[in-house]
Formats: structure tokens, C-alpha cells, sequence
């Protein structure tokens, strides 16, 4: 079996994939990939079986082609892994000589005063991945990178600035994906949430009041909603909504059934299991 995550190695997405494989009874091999978008592509052509991929940021918000993805693949959403960030300021030069600065998007809007307050007249480049960055960084002593601790052992950096994300804590909610059709996937037994997808055909008055009141008298707890472009007209929107409980659990199950009656798409991405790194 095999998991695929940002790679490459002593990315964030890799401390997810162990924090989940620990309470795995199996031990899938780890494939580095180089975007989020390679995480689906690979795990729509069979090449893995599960994928491990940011969804959401403390400081940062929703991570945008996550959310997307989910929209447009049939996956289904098996666990979650909520990780504290520690960002470090990785390079092999010292403070005076740095020019560049690389990382992942989201992790340089987390550093975002640090950067500005300590470099601001540094480049910022964009990297598909934080350990990407770091491995980039190895090349030239101009250039340094904002990833993990563990990043700066495995590609021998040295650390100029630690914790250097804007807000404390920085925790990045991470989901394991797999093919719908696979039969290997549990179903949770405790701190189960479930997620589903909504567009509503037409705005009217009430819509989405109307929608969350099928959860709000079932007394069933809305962790998040979110509203993505449907990138078919300005102000026309998709509704990513999660809930604690599973599609077991009767409340559940009719209140999604009357959505479903009520608009025009949902799209149920399973109820699954949430783990926290400790
Ligand atoms: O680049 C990594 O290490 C990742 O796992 C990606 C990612 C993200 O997209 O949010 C994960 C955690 C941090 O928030 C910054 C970057």
C-alpha cells in the first residue's frame, strides 16, 4: 500500500501521514509528490491508495486547490490530522547574506510581519512544498527557506530564526483522501466529523439559513462552512460544510437525506475519524 504527500521528505504533510499511520494497523509506503495537485492526479490513476493533503490553516485559512480538488475528483475523506506548525528560517548563510526567501504559499502568509519586519527587501519565491524549499535552499547561500525543524537535520541547513510563524499556535488541518470505491476504508468509532459539499441552484432569500436549520434542529454541531467561487458566475458560490457525527448516526443521515431534497448538489465526502497531534 502506498500514502502520497507533499514531498519531499520532512514536509509538514509527512509529520500528517505518521501521526495517521500510527493509528493504522498497516504500514503504507510513502510516495513524494511534488504539488497537491500530483497528490489527486496519482491517486486517481491508481499509482497509490491513499493521499495526504492541507486543507485548512489557523492563520491562513482554507488551502484553495484542496478544496477544489475535492470538488471535482469522487474521493472520499477517511481521516484527519490536525499538526502544530513551527516554522524555521533555514539556510546555509548567515542572516547578512540572504536575498531570497522560499516556501510554500501558505507558509510564507503565516511568516508574513516576520518577513516583512526582519527582511523586507528580500525576493519571495513559491515552492510547492516547505522541505522543497529547504532542499532548494542547499544550493546557494543567498537563499534561505521557511519549513519545518526536522527539514533543517534532513538537508543539513542551519537555523536562523525559529517559530517564526505570525500567530501562536499555527495548526494545519490535514485530510487522508481515497478512491470511493475503496473497500478497504474504516468507518470511525469516536470524534467522528463528516463533510459534504453544497450548491444551492438559486439564491433566494432564507437558502442557506433553510440548509443549516436541517442541522441546527437536529442539535448536530457545524464545525466549519466555507464558500468557494463555483467559477461559473461572480458571486455564485459552493458550500463546504463540516459537522462532528457520522452518517451512522440517525440525525445525521436524515438531516443530510432533507438537504439533499432541498439542493440542487450534494456531494457527501464521508464521515471520518480526527486525530490531533499531541
Ligand atoms: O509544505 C508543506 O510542508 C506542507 O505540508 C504544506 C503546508 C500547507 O499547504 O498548508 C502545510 C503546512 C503548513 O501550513 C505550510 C504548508
Amino acid at each position: 500500500m502506498k500514502i502520497g504527500i507533499l514531498g519531499p521528505e520532512s514536509s509538514y504533510s509527512e509529520k500528517a501521514a505518521n501521526i495517521w499511520k500510527a493509528h493504522l494497523g498497516t504500514n503504507p509506503d510513502i510516495s513524494y509528490l511534488k504539488d497537491i495537485s500530483e497528490v489527486f492526479e496519482v491517486l486517481q490513476d491508481n499509482s497509490i491508495d491513499y493521499g495526504v493533503v492541507p486543507i485548512e490553516n489557523s492563520i491562513e485559512g482554507s488551502v484553495g486547490v484542496t478544496l477544489d480538488l475535492l470538488l471535482e475528483h469522487e474521493f472520499s475523506i477517511i481521516g484527519e490530522v490536525v499538526v502544530h506548525i513551527h516554522h524555521c528560517l533555514l539556510s546555509r548563510g548567515k542572516k547578512e547574506d540572504i536575498r531570497i526567501i522560499l516556501s510554500h504559499p501558505q507558509a510564507l502568509a503565516q511568516c508574513r510581519h516576520f518577513i516583512r519586519k526582519n527582511y523586507p527587501d528580500v525576493e519571495i519565491r513559491t515552492t510547492g512544498s516547505t522541505s522543497h524549499a529547504a532542499k532548494l535552499a542547499t544550493e546557494f547561500s543567498e537563499m534561505a527557506a521557511i519549513a519545518s525543524r526536522k527539514a533543517s537535520e534532513s538537508f543539513g541547513l542551519d537555523i536562523l530564526a525559529e517559530d517564526i510563524q505570525d500567530w501562536k499556535p499555527d495548526l494545519t488541518r490535514f485530510v487522508v483522501i481515497a478512491r470511493k470505491q475503496d473497500k478497504r476504508i474504516q468507518t470511525c468509532t469516536h470524534d467522528c466529523k463528516t463533510s459534504i459539499i453544497v450548491y444551492l441552484d438559486r439564491d433566494h432569500p432564507g437558502a442557506l439559513y433553510e440548509m443549516l436549520g436541517e442541522l441546527a434542529t437536529r442539535g448536530i454541531n457545524l464545525t466549519r462552512i466555507e464558500s468557494r467561487p463555483s467559477k461559473m458566475s461572480l458571486g455564485d458560490y459552493v458550500f463546504y460544510i463540516d459537522m462532528n457525527g457520522s452518517i451512522k448516526d440517525p440525525d445525521v443521515k436524515e438531516a443530510l437525506d432533507n438537504l439533499n431534497q432541498k439542493v440542487y448538489m450534494l456531494k457527501n465526502l464521508g464521515s471520518y475519524q480526527s486525530y490531533m497531534e499531541e
